[in-house]
């Protein structure tokens, strides 16, 4: 098994480059199912999440193709199975982004039915629910969601949709299956992340009607065809955040290039508070810290919430911040049940934590000791990486496909910084 030994106490210095984001990426390139010519994508991240949903897309007869320099093409003209069978759903719980734009296009799919995971059960009832109010008939049978069209019937219909609660990938394929619908669909409650928004803007430029993204109403006037488009993927704020946890822990002094502070408001209010200098740049982030090494900075209390809240893609990361930082900190997890599993792996590096439900209270000021840890979820793992950057001596990580699937190079971009950290295969 490959695991990642780091040796911690070096401060990072210099500058990193922030990839594109994997929760953009990944329904930007189910969008190209939408249209029958060619899709150009930039800036697509190289993870695994990026190559099993090339895979899902390639399983269905899109033609695809990943360029060394992080370009992807796609090109769906023709289309054989509208399927997303279990094994490809399973390991990437974001492939049921291929539900929409199949029912827009095709006006049938065959998605298998995403298990609960690591973090929380995440069903995807709204998803479901969304495309039934714009005609689609859909079951379960034998583990997948089998949507169509009725007999006699050949477009979604637009509809006003409220999910019941806030969804980042169920409101990106309502919006998706909503371009192709005959008539105007209101999407309210809609979510507002960035991702949302990027891939409005690639819908628009495909010829899609969109108004509103960005906010929680979205109004889209379906249109009867879409066509190909080169697009550039957002960067990845929570890759930018990783990176401003670990130089905020370690002390250190480094520019975040094509990070955008206006995705971060909410992380970089409480780095802030919590005794980091931060500078905003046209081109990216540059952040210093240096109480790190003065025990001068604060523990801070948050909660996750939706966009423009605090993301809870960053409350592992920066639950590993606290704990080196001075005071008491109260982090109330609120939207998935089971996201606090890096709290025992903390522990064993000499954290000082009490989980319960939903919160989990820090006590800073920890001294860490490196020790063998194991990833559990994505985010945990990187909490890991910035817990053992900081920890006295060695810390070894294993399980790292979790990390692998939405970090770009993660080591070699911490070494190119000055961590002392190797992959050992
Ligand atoms: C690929 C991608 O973009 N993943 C992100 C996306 O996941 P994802 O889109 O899966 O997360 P959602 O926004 O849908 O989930 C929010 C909450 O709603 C619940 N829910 C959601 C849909 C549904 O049909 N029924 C239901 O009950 C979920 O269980 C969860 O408790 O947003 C999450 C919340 O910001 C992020 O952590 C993930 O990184
Ligand atoms: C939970 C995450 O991703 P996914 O929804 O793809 O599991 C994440 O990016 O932190």
């Amino acid at each position: 098994m490959e695991k990642l030994i780091i040796r911690g106490g070096h401060r990072l210095q210099g500058e990193v480059a922030i990839s594109g984001a994997k929760n953009a990426a990944l329904p930007l390139l189910c969008a190209a199912l939408l249209t029958d010519e060619p899709v150009t994508l930039r800036n697509v991240p190289q993870l695994h999440d990026v190559q099993t949903m090339l895979a899902l897309l390639g399983h269905m007869g899109v033609q695809t193709r990943y360029d060394a320099d992080h370009t992807a093409h796609l090109n769906a003209a023709t289309l054989g199975e509208p399927e997303a069978p279990y094994e490809l759903v399973r390991s990437m719980r974001a492939s049921i982004l291929a539900l929409g734009p199949l029912m827009a296009r095709l006006g049938y799919a065959k998605v298998a039915l995403p298990g609960g995971c690591a973090i929380g059960s995440r069903p995807v009832d709204q998803h479901i629910r969304g495309l039934q109010a714009m005609g689609a008939e859909t079951v379960v049978e034998h583990g997948n969601i089998i949507a169509t069209l009725p007999r006699g019937v050949a477009r979604l219909k637009g509809a006003r949709i409220t999910t019941d609660m806030v969804t980042v990938t169920g409101t990106e394929n309502l919006l998706m299956a909503a371009t192709l619908a005959e008539g105007e669909t209101i999407l309210a409650n809609a979510a507002q992340e960035p991702e949302i928004t990027d891939l409005a803007e690639m819908l628009i430029a495909m010829g899609a009607q969109i108004e509103g993204h960005g906010t929680g109403r979205i109004r889209i006037h379906g249109v009867e065809k879409l066509h190909g488009c080169d697009h550039t993927v957002v960067a990845d704020r929570i890759e930018a955040g990783t990176f401003l946890c670990a130089v905020a822990a370690t002390g250190g002094d480094v520019f975040l290039r094509g990070a955008r502070a206006k995705h971060l408001g909410a992380v970089l209010e409480k780095l802030r508070q919590a005794g980091v200098h931060i500078e905003n740049h046209d081109e990216g982030i540059r952040i210093t810290s240096p109480g790190a090494a003065s025990g001068q900075l604060h523990a801070q209390s948050f909660r996750t919430t939706e966009y423009p809240g605090f993301p809870t893609d960053m409350q592992a990361q920066f639950m590993a911040l606290n704990c080196v930082a001075q005071g008491n900190a109260t982090i109330t997890e609120t939207i998935f049940e089971n996201r606090f599993m890096h709290v025992n792996e903390l522990l064993r590096l000499g954290a000082d934590i009490q989980a319960d439900g939903k919160v989990a209270v820090v006590q800073g000021g920890s001294t860490l000791s490196g020790a063998l840890v194991s990833s559990t979820d994505l985010r945990a793992s990187a909490c890991l990486v910035i817990a053992g950057l900081v920890a006295e001596g060695e810390t070894t990580i294993d399980h790292l496909h979790h990390l692998d699937r939405g970090y770009d190079h993660i080591e070699g971009k911490l070494r190119q910084l000055g961590a002392d950290i190797q992959r050992m295969v």
